[in-house]
């Protein structure tokens, strides 16, 4: 194996990475070096690459960026008993601690002090990295390494359409960013219908109908509540799913969901929202959940399932594919400019 590896790293408290070679790590007690196969951009990452000041606030420097992967281990760390060298593996990215009020009531996903790599630790953007063995998910081996690294947002996406019933049910969904596209291809694949989506860009618009959406809106030319509307004949929709974390988009979702339907919001507002919380929320009934992170390890039982059902919609998602880690400024660009759909990494050996 090399001992030198390419890292995407954030190496200064600045906008922007860099592509540096370090030392292969070596994996401590209860921990594993894998080889990474495939690792892919969140939304969170381009957060960090832009340095903005939730990033100024949580990020030390200098530190390996990423945290969606899928790879095979390569070196068991002293004490890890249930993994083993050739093991094919995703990780949970949330680094639970198992004693806090929360943990022990089975809540893992809001443990009170969690800790994410890439975020809170070095991350994924590399040829090797070391994944916790109690995060690891192993996978099927048949199961391709994109669609593998892919299952973190998956479980986003699951948690937010399989927060209650969708099947059958008329579905609003605000956002088609890497997250929102996810979830209309949960939502249908469960059996959602109509999906109908509300999303400014046009050029994912057009992906959200590839993914499967039945309808979509162009929020700033029309008025979704009124398509909405229109389309389930003055009822609204049951199931409001919130992906894009704009503010206009959660009233307008609000105002489209019929009285005494689902919201489940994944979106995070870039500020406080004000609402008329009696109007949109009280007096209608709405059930409204908030969703982060993942179940575990409930949600990636399903998330692994659904991807092996092959109903799910994944290869538009996957709008562009990089071989190794050179063109990785090119890739937080376009990601940056909302070109892109989710990008996945190949590292080159
Ligand atoms: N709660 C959680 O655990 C997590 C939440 N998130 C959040 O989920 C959201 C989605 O993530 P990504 O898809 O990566 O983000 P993204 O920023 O790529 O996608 C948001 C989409 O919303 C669209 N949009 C903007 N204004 C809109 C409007 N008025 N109506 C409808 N759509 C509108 C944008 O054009 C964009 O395509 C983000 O807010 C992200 O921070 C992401 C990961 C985990
Ligand atoms: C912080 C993240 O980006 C992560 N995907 C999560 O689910 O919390
Ligand atoms: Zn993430
Ligand atoms: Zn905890």
């Amino acid at each position: 194996m090399a001992e030198k590896m390419p890292a995407i790293m954030k190496t200064k408290p600045a906008y922007g990475a860099e592509l540096v070679e370090v030392d292969v790590p070596k994996p401590g007690p209860g921990e594993v070096l894998i080889r990474v196969l495939a690792t892919s951009i969140c939304g969170t990452d381009l957060h960090i690459y832009e340095w903005n000041e939730w990033a100024q606030s949580r990020i030390k420097p200098p530190q390996i960026m990423g945290h969606e992967v899928a790879g095979e281990v390569v070196e068991v760390g002293p004490g890890v008993e249930d993994l083993q060298e050739g093991d094919y593996i995703s990780a949970e990215t949330h680094i639970v601690c198992g004693k806090c009020y929360a943990c022990k009531h089975n809540r893992y996903h809001v443990c009170q002090n969690t800790k994410i790599f890439g975020v809170d630790m070095d991350g994924v953007f590399a040829t090797y990295a070391i994944v916790p063995a109690q995060n690891a998910w192993k996978n099927p081996k048949d199961m391709k390494p994109e669609y593998a690294a892919l299952q973190e947002p998956l479980g986003n996406a699951v948690d937010t359409v399989l927060a209650g019933p969708i099947a059958g049910r008329s579905t609003l969904i605000t956002g088609a960013g890497p997250l929102g596209l996810l979830g209309i291809t949960v939502a249908k694949a469960s059996g959602a219908y109509p999906v109908i989506v509300s999303e400014p860009s046009d050029f994912r618009r057009k992906l959200a109908k590839k993914v499967g959406a039945d309808y979509v809106i162009n929020p700033f030319e029309e008025d979704p509540v009124e398509v909405v509307m229109s389309i389930t004949d003055g009822a609204g929709v049951e199931v409001f799913l919130e992906f894009s974390g704009a503010p206009k988009a959660l009233e307008q979702g609000l105002k489209a969901t019929t009285p005494g339907g689902r919201v489940s919001l994944l979106g995070l507002f870039p500020r406080d929202v004000t609402l008329d919380f009696n109007n949109l929320i009280i007096f209608k009934a709405l059930e409204v959940h908030g969703i982060t992170g993942r179940h575990l390890w409930e949600t990636w039982y399903t998330v692994s399932s659904l991807i092996q059902s092959g109903k799910l919609n994944l290869d538009p998602i996957i709008t562009h594919r990089y071989k190794g880690f050179d063109k990785y400024e090119e890739a937080f660009e376009l990601m940056r400019a909302g070109k892109t759909g989710k990008v996945v990494f190949f590292p080159k050996e």
